[in-house]
C-alpha cells in the first residue's frame, strides 16, 4: 500500500501560491528544455487563481507549452461556470499569453461526444501531462470524480488508458449540478508531477480522512493506491 503523502504547510496564501507556481514552472521548464515542449493541466474552482497569476508572470518559453484543464463544465466559455474562462482570464495572460490552450468543452451534441473530441485533442498533444495542478472539493472530489457519480468507478479504474470522460449531473441535488468532462486516474498516474493545492482547515481534514478511504470510491485514496507522485501543499488561510 502506498504511503499517504506528507502535507506541506504554508503560513499564507502568498507563500503557498509561490511554492506551487515555482514547482510547476520548474517542471514545465525542464520538459521544454528536454523535449522541446510541455503539457500542463489545472483545475477550475476558487482555489487556483493565485497560482495561475504567478505562473502567468513566470519566464518560460510559453510558446512551447500547451495548457488544458483537469475537468470542465459542459458549458461554453461565455458561461460564468466555464473553467476555460478562468484559464483564459488568469493564466493565459502576461508572459503565458503565447501558450496554446486545449479546451475540454466543444459544442458537441452530447457531453460524451465532447469527451471523445477532448480525449483525441489531448492524445494529439502527447497524451501525457508533464505537470498537473489539482484542487479538491470539500466532498473529496478531484477533477470531476464525484462521490455517488455513475462515472466514478470508470474514472478511478487504474488499468484503463488515459482519457477524458463525460460525467452526468447529479440526481436529487447531488453534485455536480452541471454535466462535466473529466480526465481519468490513468492520466494522473502517467503525469510527470502532480501537485494538490489545498486551502483551509476543512479540506486538510477531508484529505487526511479520505487518504485512508476506499480506492474504489474515494479519489484521494485511489491516487495514493495507484502510486500517483502526489505533492500536497496546504495553507490554513481559506
Ligand atoms: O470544475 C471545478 O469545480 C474544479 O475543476 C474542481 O475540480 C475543483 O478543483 C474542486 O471542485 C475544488 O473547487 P474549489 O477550489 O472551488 O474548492
Amino acid at each position: 500500500m502506498s504511503e499517504t503523502p506528507a502535507i506541506e504547510a504554508f503560513n499564507s496564501v502568498e507563500t503557498w501560491a509561490e511554492a506551487i507556481a515555482a514547482r510547476l514552472a520548474e517542471t514545465l521548464g525542464a520538459a521544454v528544455r528536454d523535449h522541446g515542449r510541455a503539457l500542463f493541466t489545472g483545475p477550475g474552482g476558487s482555489t487556483p487563481a493565485p497560482v495561475y497569476r504567478r505562473l502567468a508572470a513566470t519566464d518560460l518559453d510559453w510558446s512551447k507549452i500547451a495548457v488544458t484543464l483537469v475537468d470542465e463544465r459542459y458549458v461554453p466559455e461565455t458561461s460564468p461556470e466555464s473553467n476555460a474562462r478562468l484559464i483564459r482570464d488568469v493564466l493565459l495572460q502576461d508572459k503565458a499569453a503565447t501558450a496554446r490552450f486545449i479546451p475540454l468543452y466543444t459544442p458537441e451534441v452530447t457531453v460524451d461526444r465532447a469527451a471523445i473530441v477532448a480525449a483525441k485533442a489531448l492524445g494529439d498533444a502527447g497524451g501525457r501531462f508533464d505537470a498537473v495542478l489539482l484542487g479538491m472539493g470539500e466532498d473529496g472530489h478531484i477533477c470531476s470524480m464525484f462521490p455517488e457519480s455513475p462515472t466514478l468507478k470508470t474514472l478511478l479504474t487504474p488499468t484503463l488508458k488515459p482519457t477524458v470522460l463525460g460525467v452526468p449531473h447529479g440526481r436529487d441535488g447531488m453534485a455536480p449540478t452541471l454535466e462535466r468532462l473529466s480526465i481519468n486516474l490513468p492520466y494522473l498516474m502517467s503525469a510527470g508531477r502532480v501537485i494538490l493545492g489545498l486551502k483551509g482547515a476543512a479540506k486538510r481534514r477531508v484529505f487526511e480522512e479520505q487518504a485512508q478511504g476506499d480506492p474504489k470510491t474515494q479519489p484521494i485514496a485511489a491516487l495514493i493506491a495507484a502510486g500517483v507522485p502526489l505533492e500536497v501543499l496546504w495553507t490554513e488561510e481559506g
